[in-house]
């Protein structure tokens, strides 16, 4: 027992015995794009980097605690409500794709039946309401023990005689309450904001995600080198359920959330997400759409499920684990496991995954990409990789946002997958990005920021629990949000690179083969590790700009994209939201206030009809001139003050991407035997 009186468990094996597992690196597999885990060794120190000590006039220890009798448990009254029903086997999706239900859709069972699903192999013990209210209990066993305990079952387990209420598309009021009573780390900002940690995990995990290989998806899906999808089989997908469904099964009390994706009716799927965090429920709730209460009473049966036992590590003996956290999929069975983190972005992204699987078999294109119209309707579709600017640039305020990450393009226009948006939080001021600041209200959950301990005021400059500290916001709290979150066909597709390097333009004009040398890519350049003074950049390619949540062949998404932009006639742009005036270190990222300037000249067409010269081995075309930006710019050899450095650092990224694009070069994009020749020969020459 340690000195605090906690039990530790496992710690000695830790120290003594066994390694604690790392994931390995799996070569030729899709890099990791996701945030680092957090600098802390132990649960007490992870959360007291969450809070920075008050300036002196905070009160002291004993005065606040006069305030703790105000944390009461006296809660509206829930409607409880024994829940029925056999084990509901998932359904699997019929070989010839997948067959929806609107949202419309009556099930056999209603949503009590599914929810069935939870348990092991008997009959549900789930009760809808909150464990707190003990004196409603009785009732419940008595009930449900009338239907299912009659017959005792040969192999009754103790947790399959024990209770697990269920929290039901609770209000983001009540999901406070659970999260502050419940969740250590969790806080009331002076914004309104909830302020949670999401443990160890600060970003996603992309080497630990695991995909089952069976008879569908192995023709289907994009397997082996540089693809995400590392395999599974079913029978290790069935482990980990297990796992993860006799862990939510142990606990009090999960929360069950039911919601829409796509905001296509004719395309939208209905998730049901099973977690043990009120944070990851708010999460949801903020991300997802939202059901009215008539479309929440006839939800019928879910398309897809996730069962999220972030807080319990996957077994590490299990076949094909290399680490202790696991995000299985499984298209077959409709259903997503998450053991081993509680970083809420793998439920996000997880869904995406299976949008990029589904979407595509309809000849609907998935896109990792924010997206917003302007007044006279003209649409903009912004790629990049994480932290290039899809959020930053999509939220604008003098067009209507669409959304700011995921989204389908379809034979009527775009349409956004989720019902929220996930902001990047580093640096984050009131006026550079006003729209997105004050989206950080009630609500808004707030992930990973440090607060002071008194006023609640968040410190977005500290990057002491991790630099990707995030907002989820519903898309509503941004004020020019277009509602429903549609539109028609894009007018610019505006491709995002953060280049650490400093040598790409802040923009160029891309013809189509182009725009697909550099979709294909995908490229970023961030710098890795920022505190430890200054490093090399690191070059990132990542297909389609977001190949950690694609399911089948880059390719396969670029002859889409190439196919809708031709017929629509949309023109491509590079925009570099990186480095200007030298590479990370000497130069500095390019004013925000510039890039909006760019994207303005974009969207109102006065950039399409300005004058242009080529640049040397990318062969970009740059304009002379955009409005309110400094000409010079523009051309970043200008900036350098070393010439010879430039060249040197052009062709070392240049050679980068030559080296990325030969994995490709054998590819077919689509029929057209000519397009594929003129992307192949879009990239620099050097
Ligand atoms: N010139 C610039 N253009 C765009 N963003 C900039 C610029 N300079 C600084 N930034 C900052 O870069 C970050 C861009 O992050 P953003 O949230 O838009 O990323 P994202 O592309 O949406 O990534 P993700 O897919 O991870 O959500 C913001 O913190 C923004 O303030
Ligand atoms: O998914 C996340 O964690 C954040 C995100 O949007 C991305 O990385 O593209
Ligand atoms: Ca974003
Ligand atoms: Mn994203």
């Amino acid at each position: 027992m340690a000195a605090n009186g906690e039990i530790k468990v496992g710690s000695a094996a830790g120290r003594n015995g066994l390694p604690k597992i790392q994931t390995a690196r799996q070569n030729g597999i899709c890099h990791d794009d996701s945030g680092p885990t957090v600098k802390a060794q132990t649960i007490d120190e992870l959360h007291s980097l969450q809070k920075k000590k008050s300036a002196p006039n905070t009160p002291i220890k004993g005065a606040q605690a006069a305030f703790a009798t105000m944390c009461e448990e006296d809660r509206q009254k829930q409607q409880l409500q024994s829940i029925s029903g056999d084990l509901n086997e998932a359904r699997r999706w019929s070989s010839g794709g997948p067959t929806f239900h609107s949202g419309k859709e009556r099930s056999d069972g209603s949503w009590v039946a599914s929810l069935a699903s939870l348990t092991r192999e008997t009959g549900p013990k789930v009760v809808k309401g909150d464990p707190a209210r003990k004196s409603e209990t009785p009732r419940q066993v008595s009930h449900v023990s009338h239907h299912h305990y009659f017959t005792p079952a040969i192999d009754v387990s103790d947790s399959a005689l024990k209770f697990t209420h269920v929290l039901y598309n609770l209000s983001p009021a009540e999901l406070y309450e659970q999260a502050i009573k419940n969740e250590h780390g969790s806080f009331i900002t002076s914004s309104g904001a909830l302020a949670t940690l999401s443990g160890a995990k600060t970003g996603r995990s992309p080497k630990d995600k695991r995909v089952v290989r069976d008879e569908t998806t192995e023709d289907d899906l994009w397997w082996g080198k540089g693809s995400p999808n590392i395999e599974m089989d079913e029978h290790t997908f069935m482990v980990n359920r297990e796992r993860a469904v006799d862990y939510l099964n142990s606990l009090d009390k999960v929360f069950v959330n039911d919601q829409f994706l796509n905001w296509d009716p004719k395309n939208q799927i209905k998730v049901r997400i099973v977690s043990a965090r009120a944070y990851h429920s708010l999460f949801m709730h903020n991300m997802c759409i939202r059901p009215t209460p008539e479309e929440l009473e006839n939800f019928g049966t879910p398309d897809f499920t996730i069962y999220n036992a972030g807080q319990f590590p996957c077994n590490r003996y299990t076949h094909y684990m290399t680490s202790s956290t696991s995000i299985d999929l499984n298209l077959g069975r409709r259903e997503m496991v998450i053991l081993g983190t509680q970083y809420a972005g793998e439920m996000k992204k997880g869904l995406f995954s299976v949008m990029h699987y589904l979407m595509p078999k309809r000849q609907i294109l998935s896109l990792h990409s924010g997206c917003n119209m302007g007044r006279d309707g003209d649409v903009a579709l912004f790629f990049g990789l994480s932290g290039t600017g899809k959020t930053t640039l999509s939220t604008d305020h003098n067009r209507f946002l669409i959304g700011d990450d995921e989204h389908c393009w379809g034979e009527d226009g775009v349409s956004n997958i989720e019902g929220g948006c996930y902001a990047k939080c580093i640096d984050l001021s009131k006026e550079k990005e006003p729209d997105i600041w004050n989206a950080i209200k009630f609500g808004t959950v707030l992930e990973n920021v440090v607060f002071d301990e008194h006023t609640r005021e968040v410190d977005y400059t500290e990057k002491t629990v991790t630099e990707n500290t995030r907002a989820a916001y519903p898309i509503e709290y941004i004020p020019n949000a277009k509602m429903p979150c549609v539109g028609p066909h894009p007018k610019n597709v505006i491709l995002l690179a953060c280049d650490a390097f400093g040598v790409l333009p802040p923009v160029s004009k891309l013809n189509l083969a182009q725009t697909m040398y550099h979709f294909i890519s995908g490229y970023t350049a961030l710098v890795a590790g920022t505190e430890d003074g200054i490093k090399e950049p690191q070059a990132t390619f990542s297909a389609c700009f977001g190949a950690a949540f694609i399911m089948l062949h880059p390719t396969k998404y670029a002859a889409m994209l190439a196919a809708k932009m031709q017929k629509h006639g949309a023109t491509g742009w590079l925009v570099n939201t990186g480095w200007s005036g030298g590479s990370y270190g000497s130069g500095s990222r390019i004013k925000l206030a510039y890039t909006r300037k760019i994207i303005d000249a974009i969207h109102s067409g006065s950039l399409l009809n300005a004058n242009y010269r080529k640049t040397e081995v990318f062969g970009l075309e740059i304009p002379i001139e955009v409005e309110g930006v400094p000409s010079e710019i523009l051309d970043p050899v200008n900036t350098w003050s070393n010439k010879k450095a430039h060249k040197e650092t052009l062709l070392k990224l240049a050679g980068l991407f030559k080296n990325n694009f030969e994995v490709f070069v054998n590819h077919k994009i689509g029929k057209d035997d000519k397009l594929t020749e003129e992307i192949l020969g879009a990239g620099p020459v050097f």
